[in-house]
């Protein structure tokens, strides 16, 4: 059972892409509500898998995964995705962005499926634009001259930034950001983290960031090694 002080609790979980093929065996793993903690990992140890897990988006074989005291194993697909959008908000590795709309429109989404985000913006700042141009300032991409132009004229660093203002934007509960500094410069990525530190602080939102940089773990409250807590051992799952 989580308490109500747990943002994430994991028990006995296996995940494999293939039935016959272990990728994750977690028996235990709990994140504290509120908390900032570093994911870390070799390259292809299953961390994207793991935050895909976490987010609904894939279904392990066994186990249970409670996000804020729900076990969204048991949700249905399409109550797990209305979930995900009042409680999450995701970086992607590959950002995901839909490059047929603006980077206004872009940003703005999350708050068209969940209305709890989009009155937390209002509140914020007026109206759900302004709380999506705010965050984009902070990031460092001027609204003035970004705000209506297609992603796709975008730089990497550019998409990653509006990527974070989109998974940001109405103060989620829990944040998930799969190496969202990477395409960043340091100046770009140090602000980057300040700003996420500030946002997920000021909502209490729980954040948890992989990044393959360790030298940004020392901006974390708690660092989880992967390693140490997968005890996959190239077992079949049973
Ligand atoms: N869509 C997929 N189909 C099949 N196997 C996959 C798929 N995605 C990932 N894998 C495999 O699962 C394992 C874990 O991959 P994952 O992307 O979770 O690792 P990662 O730790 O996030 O790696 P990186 O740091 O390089 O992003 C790898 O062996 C990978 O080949």
């Amino acid at each position: 059972m989580t308490t109500l002080d747990e943002a994430i609790r994991i028990t006995d979980l296996k995940f494999g892409w293939k039935n016959d093929q272990t990728t994750l065996a977690i028996p235990s793993l709990v994140i504290e509500k509120g908390s900032r903690t570093f994911l870390k990992g070799d390259s292809g140890s299953g961390k994207s898998t793991l935050l895909g897990i976490i987010a609904g988006i894939l279904i392990p074989q066994s186990g249970s995964i409670e996000v804020f005291q729900e076990n969204i194993v048991d949700y249905s697909s399409s109550k797990r995705d209305k979930f995900r959008a009042e409680q999450m908000g995701i970086i992607f590795q590959m950002f995901n962005l839909l490059p047929y709309l603006s980077i206004c429109e872009n940003i703005c989404l999350p708050c068209r499926f969940s209305k709890s985000r989009a009155r937390t913006a209002k509140i914020a700042n007026g109206t759900i634009e302004e709380s999506g141009k705010d965050l984009l300032n902070q990031l460092g991409l001027d609204p003035n001259i970004y705000w209506s132009r297609p992603v796709s004229e975008l730089s990497v660093g550019q998409q990653q930034r509006v990527a974070a203002a989109r998974a940001l934007i109405g103060g989620p509960n829990l944040v998930i950001a799969d190496e969202p500094t990477s395409a960043l410069d340091t100046k770009n990525r140090d602000s980057f983290i300040n700003l996420l530190s500030e946002i997920t602080t000021t909502h209490n939102s729980t954040l948890l960031f992989v990044s393959h940089d360790e030298s940004l773990a020392n901006q974390f409250e708690h660092i989880i090694d992967l390693s140490q807590i997968n005890q996959f051992s190239g077992e079949l799952i049973q």
